[in-house]
């Protein structure tokens, strides 16, 4: 029988280098060709460096730096509009004004460095800190030796914000659920407008007087609470509000009600569009499931049929999270469905016994070919006498080889890993061996890798040592199989 034994695996450099390429943390040094990786992020890291590919950890000082950066963003204009300075207050702000300059200073003077760009597809070696990179370090604070103590003099602090865009897109990268961050990133943004705009309400107070007309903030009780409440009831148009009076009250209302209705209904629908995006794939297969029952039921499709065709969707559904993988690999370039297709199921077929013999590359080309299928419990996969176009790999479950009146002989039960319908595929038509020598038909749920016999030929006529490897042992397959 065919089935899966283990074999030396000899890895050609490139498929050395594409499990690299996929697992960050994995080094082609066997190749000795990193200057030629394709890198496709703008911002890399130095290939010198002994992790060229340690994404996760640049990721995790971003992390900090973002953290810095909104220290920065959030508290720079609470700072400037309330009055927080105080000689009890001011220690801790200076504090934290350190700390987020010294996260600043080292990402600038040692992160920053080590990095690489892309530019037009060249990668580029920067030598030279970005001069909006020092700006961002000049340390204006100093003034306030003179002018006393004011966020004012950090605002250049606010250029990096880069860096936080950087950061966020290189999470969203590497999260397995991009859209928990998506969300929360947007409700950030949410906040942040609330915040500037509570802000703002207390400039309009101080600038009207406090506590002078209905409308402003009386000066009672927490300034910052307070106004950011008014925010909230004011941008969100909840309303309830004091009727302005003044023009300049009206003016400032109205501002509010307008940026409310286009800012936040923007953000809103942004994340509606974040979560719509992360159940697509959930709404495009109930929509294919509910769209195939419905031609079914006007087709007048036998119910037995029916629950066949929803069972597959589910299982398919639960086991693969997707109807139809090629979809989303056709999209790929080459090199990375290569990439992919090497690191899930190389080692698979290595191990078969047909393969063992053959040409590694051949092996790659026929896994770019693959399409995977499910077949429910019972389903014959292939019937004695038809004629074959395909051979199949079980990716997982099992399949039985059956014959007899009612095809209640089981003859072998075939396992993940194991080749079947090969047969019919590797004698010539004219032996009278195109047609298929059992029936074979799946035992419990099936998942199974199809290999078309058209691509199988076009692949081999490529690969002629491996062409006559498998005629030899497709021959002696026969002859074990014949008996049956
Ligand atoms: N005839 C036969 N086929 C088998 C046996 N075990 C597995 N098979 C597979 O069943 C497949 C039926 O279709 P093919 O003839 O194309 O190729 C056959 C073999 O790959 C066996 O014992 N006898």
């Amino acid at each position: 029988m065919i089935s899966g034994t283990s074999s030396a695996t000899i890895w050609p450099s490139d498929i050395v280098y594409l499990q690299a390429f996929l697992h960050n943390d994995r080094v082609p040094r066997e190749t000795g060709n990193q200057e030629a990786v394709p890198l496709p992020l703008k911002k890399v890291h130095n290939l010198n460096t002994p992790h060229p590919f340690a994404d996760r950890r640049y990721v995790t000082w971003l992390a900090v730096v973002a953290v810095a950066f909104n220290y920065n963003i959030w508290f720079i204009p609470v700072r400037l509009v309330f009055p927080y300075h105080n000689a009890a207050n001011n220690p801790y702000w200076l504090f934290f004004d350190a700390l987020a300059d010294l996260v600043n200073v080292i990402d600038i003077m040692v992160w920053q460095p080590r990095l690489q760009f892309v530019k037009g597809g060249d990668i580029v070696v920067r030598d030279l800190r970005r001069c909006t990179d020092l700006v961002s370090l000049i340390p204006f604070d100093v003034l306030g030796v003179y002018y006393g103590l004011s966020s004012v003099f950090r605002l250049n602090r606010i250029i990096r914000i880069e860096y936080f865009f950087e950061f966020s897109d290189r999470l969203e990268s590497i999260m397995a659920k991009a859209y928990i961050w998506r969300v929360i990133r947007t409700t950030g943004y949410l906040l942040y407008a609330l915040h500037i705009n509570a802000c703002l309400f207390y400039v309009a107070s101080l600038y009207q007087g406090l506590s002078t007309t209905e409308w402003v903030y009386n000066g009672e009780g927490s300034a910052y609470l307070r106004c950011y409440y008014y925010a909230v009831r004011s941008l969100i148009n909840i309303g309830g509000l004091p009727v302005p009076q003044t023009v300049f009250e009206i003016t400032f209302q109205l501002c509010n009600f307008f940026v409310g209705v286009f800012v936040f209904s923007s953000l809103i629908g942004q994340m509606r569009d974040v979560i719509g995006a992360a159940t697509a794939g959930e709404t495009y297969f109930r929509a294919s499931m509910d769209g195939c029952v419905s031609y079914m039921n006007t087709n007048s499709i036998p119910k037995f049929v029916q629950n066949r065709v929803r069972t597959w969707y589910n299982y398919t559904w639960a086991a693969q999270g997707m109807l139809d993988e090629s979809e989303l690999l056709d999209k790929m370039p080459l090199v990375m469905r290569m990439a992919i297709a090497v690191d899930i199921n190389l080692a698979t077929f290595q191990k078969i016994a047909l393969f063992q013999g053959c040409d590694q590359q051949m092996l790659v080309d026929m896994l770019l070919r693959l399409k995977s299928i499910v077949y429910l419990p019972g389903d014959f996969v292939v019937k004695k006498g038809d004629i074959g176009k395909e051979m199949y790999v079980i990716k997982s479950g099992a399949v039985q080889v059956v014959g007899g009146p009612d095809n209640s002989i089981v003859f072998v039960t075939l396992k993940a890993g194991c080749v079947f319908g090969e047969i019919s595929l590797l004698q010539s038509a004219k032996d009278g061996g195109n047609r298929r020598t059992a029936n074979v038909k799946a035992h419990g749920f099936a998942n199974l890798f199809v290999l078309e016999k058209k691509d199988l030929f076009d692949i081999l006529v490529h690969y002629p040592e491996s062409q006559k490897v498998l005629a030899r042992k497709g021959k002696y397959v026969v002859l074990l199989f014949i008996r049956r």
